[in-house]
């Protein structure tokens, strides 16, 4: 299985946003789509969601995830964590999206993680970049100790692809939807151990080379 670097990862989004020219929106589109797509193959019990968004692009994932699940028909909620003002610019036009389709947005606590069938995990991406603390370890160890199911968006969130290991502490999560390739780490016994099955997702994101390649043929 091809795996790449966080750098590369980033290198590539940005390849594809910058000289290809595909937006950010789209690919988190593609990325959503892709994800409930995932979830419909694992045939878990769907009755109750909750998705944990961050404030980064993987959280603007995770929102669309949300909006998605609502106009099917779902019963699902989103918790929002993070400091609302360093939301990135499409984790921001997400929430509005899934505003305008009534997402039921919890303010709050949870009072019980364990009335989730399954909780989506979008909390940190390929940005994670120093040990998890302060609440989000709090709600990473609740996603980990509540008996849903859990898919996460890209990476298991504290899972480093840089390591294969935790970074402070990581969502186990019982599927993965990551997107482009595989990240470094997860093939290993410890990242399988992080992401459960993991669905390689096609996005429209390619290592430029791939790209050059087609344009020599
Ligand atoms: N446009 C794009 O680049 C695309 C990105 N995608 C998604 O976006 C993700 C990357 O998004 P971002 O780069 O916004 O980063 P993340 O959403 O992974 O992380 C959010 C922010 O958390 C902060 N952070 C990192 N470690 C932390 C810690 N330990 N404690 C507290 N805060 C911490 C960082 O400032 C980071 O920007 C990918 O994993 C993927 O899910 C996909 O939608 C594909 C398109
Ligand atoms: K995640």
């Amino acid at each position: 299985m091809k795996t790449i670097s966080v750098s590369e990862a980033k290198a590539f989004d940005l390849y594809t946003m910058r000289d290809v020219g595909i937006p950010s929106l789209v690919l988190m589109e593609r990325a959503a789509l892709k994800s409930v797509e995932n979830l419909a193959q694992l045939n878990w019990d769907l009755t109750h969601i909750l998705v944990v968004a961050g404030s980064g692009n993987n959280g603007g994932d995770g929102i669309a995830v949300a909006r998605l699940l609502k106009i099917h028909g779902f019963n699902v909620q989103l918790l929002l964590v993070g400091n609302p003002e360093h939301a990135s610019i499409e984790r921001i036009q997400q929430l509005k999206f899934a505003n305008h389709y009534g997402v039921e947005v919890i303010q709050g606590g949870i009072p019980d993680w364990n009335a989730y069938s399954v909780i989506i995990d979008a909390i940190f991406g390929i940005g994670l970049s120093r040990p998890v603390s302060g609440n989000y370890q709090q709600v990473i160890q609740n996603i980990n100790d509540s008996t849903a199911n859990t898919l996460a968006i890209d990476v298991p969130s504290g899972f480093s692809p840089e390591t294969g290991r935790e970074l402070g502490i990581a969502v186990h999560a019982n599927a993965t939807a990551t997107f482009a390739y595989a990240k470094n780490g997860m093939d290993s016994t410890t990242g399988q151990a992080f992401c459960g099955q993991l669905f390689v997702d096609d996005i429209g994101i390619y290592d430029p080379q791939v790209i050059q390649n087609l344009q020599n043929k």
